[in-house]
């Protein structure tokens, strides 16, 4: 609550490109560039001084050496930091805004946030050791104890950075898979982000030791006060515990290897069921879980958070014509999310690339909504489902500018522009999505006698029916079925072709 000269002189609402963040964090943010006569203007500032929504509490008991070290990112007043390479000051802007809209969902205040312009990130501290002064500065100034930088970086520039700042420091990985953990629901997802986590850390290990005992008033803990240079009980100690990481992540693996096996098998049941599969993807906050609701009545959680949903859900849904389908609510993307990160979350996409159909959701109120869709398809491609057919869903179209949705449905073929809030445009998506739908391949007309209402009733389910009649001799019954399904109306069929 300090400083000055950044703060927004007229609580003037920014560009349009913060209203996310804004919203996310229920006051007003304003980034205001070089407004401050000290900076040079290469410098944007992030003026936000108000204090904001809070969650504290979060944690969890803790068990091992693993959940120890993590605990230490639980982020509380944080100030962003990022390195502007490439693209505009708006593309700049945008990646910190999310950044904040991601430090804000990991439960921490945001207080202040910069971006320095280089051609690349220092090698040492990520910013230039003079920026970094400036940063202690902004560290002082608003009592932040943690800065996030809005990157992955190198275990020695966490150190070095922290050196400077003489506070945490984290990366955007590290917020990311600290958002995962506090997110994931079931055994498998909490493994995954637990492993994910693990691998990260493993590298970086002796940096927050190091960095921790500093904060502690130097080797307060007694475990790595000796330093890098000395070979001591610490180091030892950072052996062991490196030792026992790998050997969890083992485990880790394998049983998640298990688990995976029984959701292989359940999978194999719907494909055997031949019921189609719809997977809903898209960036994060895009309003995936809100259409799924939307589609099926299905009460998945929604929240106005990045990564809210984090397990994949499974509805059944009919379309207008009465054909079931599967529709999974899948986990949201973000740009730059980390290799690893992808690798230990493919488990949750294979959903999408064993689909029939992706809807593609896009939050067509986001200030880049192109990136967002270029970034998701990367990912597609990434666990191999370029195939699969995709119908492109612009979504929040009650809250989008009309000429931003014109020109997406201009530039996406087969787009179409819906609401899950107010409903618009969700029959058309049921008729599109009723049109991608992979046909049953047999096309035939049968005779059913009453008593194999059963079979009626799977062609309903499994198949289409095209046209159903009642006779004297039985349901006069036109549709398309899968050959399993057509095998057993096989004393029935009177016509039969395969399509
Ligand atoms: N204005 C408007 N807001 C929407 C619409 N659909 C969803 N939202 C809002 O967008 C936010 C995110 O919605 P979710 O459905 O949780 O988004 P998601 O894609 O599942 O997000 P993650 O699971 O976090 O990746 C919520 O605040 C919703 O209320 C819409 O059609 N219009
Ligand atoms: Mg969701």
């Amino acid at each position: 609550m300090t400083s000055s000269s950044s703060l927004p002189q007229n609580g003037q609402r920014t560009a349009e490109s913060y209203r996310r963040a804004d919203a996310l964090m229920e006051e007003d943010v304003a980034w205001t560039p070089g407004t401050d006569g000290e900076r040079d203007g290469d410098q944007y500032d992030r003026a936000e001084r108000a204090a904001l929504r809070r969650v504290a509490g979060l944690s969890t008991e803790l068990q091992d050496i693993t959940e120890v070290e993590y605990r230490q990112l639980r982020l509380e007043r944080v100030v962003l930091v990022g390195v502007w390479t490439s693209g505009t000051a708006q593309d700049a802007e945008n990646s910190l805004a999310e950044l904040a809209a991601l430090a804000e969902t990991a439960g921490a205040v945001v207080l202040d946030g910069v971006i320095q312009r280089r051609d690349k990130p220092d090698p040492a501290t990520y910013i230039g050791s003079g920026k970094a002064q400036e940063l202690r500065d902004i560290v002082l100034e608003t009592a932040a104890d943690t800065v996030v930088c809005d990157g992955e970086l190198s275990p020695g520039q966490l150190i070095h950075l922290e050196d400077v700042v003489k506070v945490k420091v984290v990366d955007r990985t590290a917020l990311i898979l600290d958002i995962f953990a506090q997110h994931a629901k079931s055994r498998e997802g909490k493994a995954q982000v637990a492993l994910a986590q693990m691998q990260y850390m493993l590298p970086r290990l002796r940096g927050w030791g190091q960095s921790l005992s500093r904060q502690m008033g130097g080797g307060g803990s007694g475990s790595s006060g000796g330093g890098m240079a000395t070979r001591g009980p610490g180091e030892t100690k950072i052996e062991t515990d490196r030792r026992r990481i790998r050997e969890k992540m083992a485990k880790m693996r394998r049983e998640i290897a298990d688990m995976k096996t029984g959701r292989e098998i359940k999978r194999q049941e719907r494909r055997r069921n031949k019921v189609p599969s719809v997977a809903i993807a898209g960036y994060t906050n895009a309003g995936k879980s809100s259409l799924l609701n939307r589609l099926t009545g299905a009460g998945v959680l929604v929240e106005n958070a990045l990564f809210a949903t984090l397990d994949p859900t499974v509805r059944r849904a009919e379309t207008p014509g009465g054909r079931a389908y599967t529709l999974a609510d899948t986990v949201g993307f973000v740009r730059h999310l980390p290799h690893h990160l992808v690798e230990a979350f493919r488990s949750t996409m294979e959903e999408v690339g064993d689909a029939d159909l992706i809807l593609h959701v896009v939050d067509g109120s986001h200030p880049a909504p192109e990136e967002q869709l270029a970034a998701v398809r990367e990912v597609i491609r990434d666990v191999g489902a370029t195939d699969v057919p995709e119908i492109v869903v612009v979504n929040k179209a009650d809250a989008a500018d009309p000429l931003v949705l014109a020109r997406l449905l201009r530039a996406e073929k087969g787009a179409v522009a819906v609401s899950a809030r107010t409903g618009r445009g969700i029959g058309e998506l049921l008729e599109l999505i009723d049109e991608k739908l992979p046909r049953p391949g047999v096309e035939l007309a049968a005779l059913v006698p009453y008593t194999r209402g059963d079979l009626v009733s799977r062609a309903h389910a499994e198949g289409e029916v095209l046209s159903e009649e009642h006779t004297g001799g039985g349901t006069l019954l036109k549709a398309r079925v899968h050959a399993e399904l057509a095998a057993e109306l096989g004393a029935y069929v009177t016509a039969q072709a395969r399509g």
